[in-house]
């Protein structure tokens, strides 16, 4: 028996093949443990060539897996959790990774049950996610030690209380895309002022990741880091000026909120 029994996912979409294959590489899981659907048959295929079962129907999953991650659209968590309510029993343990569907919205529709709420983001296929989670009434602290281990290994997974959860999504759920924005501007402006391309883009993506790995070594305030690259009269200082005439950090905020606030309407559907 797999440490963690098996795996299932309800949605077979793009969060779930990340968690899976960043599972898959961290050596938590093997695809033969894994049992996935999904309605579309192109993503069937997916799972079923990197060696997952793969089955018709919603309720097969719940039937075969321990750890079941519900990975569709938030607008359908309800419709699947109704339609496998019936199956569920004492040995599952259900994760919902739906930006804004609530532990209350969850627990009306599956029933009493242990309950997780997740959310991940895309860079745990390169074993770099930062997630977070809280746990329904029921879960158990072998449920919250069973998540926290799963996506230790994908990267990491900060407990929190639910209130943050939105926030948690504006910021790190959504936030890959921000991240992958700016790599792509970066890239341009380099083309702009006369790279070529793929140096551009290798040259953007090392000054992100480096900066970033700064941060979390280092421990220093990113103003302070900031600061020296920044020599006086400088070229830095120049490219600062116009990031700040063009609200940088204001519009990164307001993207973040906006981001949040829009996982908080989801849970009002
Ligand atoms: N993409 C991301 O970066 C993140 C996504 N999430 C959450 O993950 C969930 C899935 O998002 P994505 O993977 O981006 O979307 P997606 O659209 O790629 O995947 C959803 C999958 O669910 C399938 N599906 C639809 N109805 C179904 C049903 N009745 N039964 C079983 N499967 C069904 C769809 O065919 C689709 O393949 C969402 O709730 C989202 O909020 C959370 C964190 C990050
Ligand atoms: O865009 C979305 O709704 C999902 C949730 C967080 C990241 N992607």
């Amino acid at each position: 028996m797999p440490e963690f029994g098996k795996i299932g996912f309800i949605g077979a979409g793009q969060m779930a093949e990340a968690l899976a294959r960043g599972f898959s590489n961290g050596k938590m899981i093997k695809f033969e443990d894994v049992v996935a659907t999904d309605p579309t048959e192109a993503r069937m295929k997916v799972f079923k060539d990197l060696g997952a079962q793969t089955v018709t129907d919603n309720k097969q999953v719940v039937e075969k897996a321990d750890v079941i991650f519900i990975a569709v659209k938030p607008q359908y968590v309800g419709v699947v959790l109704k339609e496998v309510r019936s199956s569920l029993k004492d040995n599952h343990t259900i994760v919902s990774i739906a930006a804004g569907v609530t532990l209350a919205q969850l627990k009306e529709a599956a029933g009493d049950v242990r309950l997780v709420r997740v959310m991940p983001n895309t860079p745990c296929l390169v074993g770099e996610t930062a997630s977070a989670m809280c746990l329904g009434p029921k879960a158990t602290d072998k449920d919250a030690e069973m998540v926290r281990k799963l996506f230790s290994t994908v990267g990491q997974c900060i407990q929190v209380d639910e209130s943050l959860l939105s926030a948690v999504t504006g910021l790190s759920g959504s936030g890959p895309a921000y991240v992958f924005l700016m790599i792509e501007a970066l890239s341009d402006g380099g083309v702009r002022a006369g790279l070529p391309r793929d140096i551009a883009q290798a040259l953007a993506a090392q000054t992100v990741l480096g900066s970033a790995k700064m941060v979390t070594e280092t421990g220093k305030h990113p103003g302070q880091l900031k600061d020296m690259v920044t020599s006086p009269a400088g070229t830095t200082i120049a490219g600062v000026h116009e990031l700040e005439k063009g609200a940088f950090r204001s519009t990164v905020m307001n993207a973040v909120i906006a981001a949040a606030n829009r996982a908080n309407e989801l849970s009002k559907q």
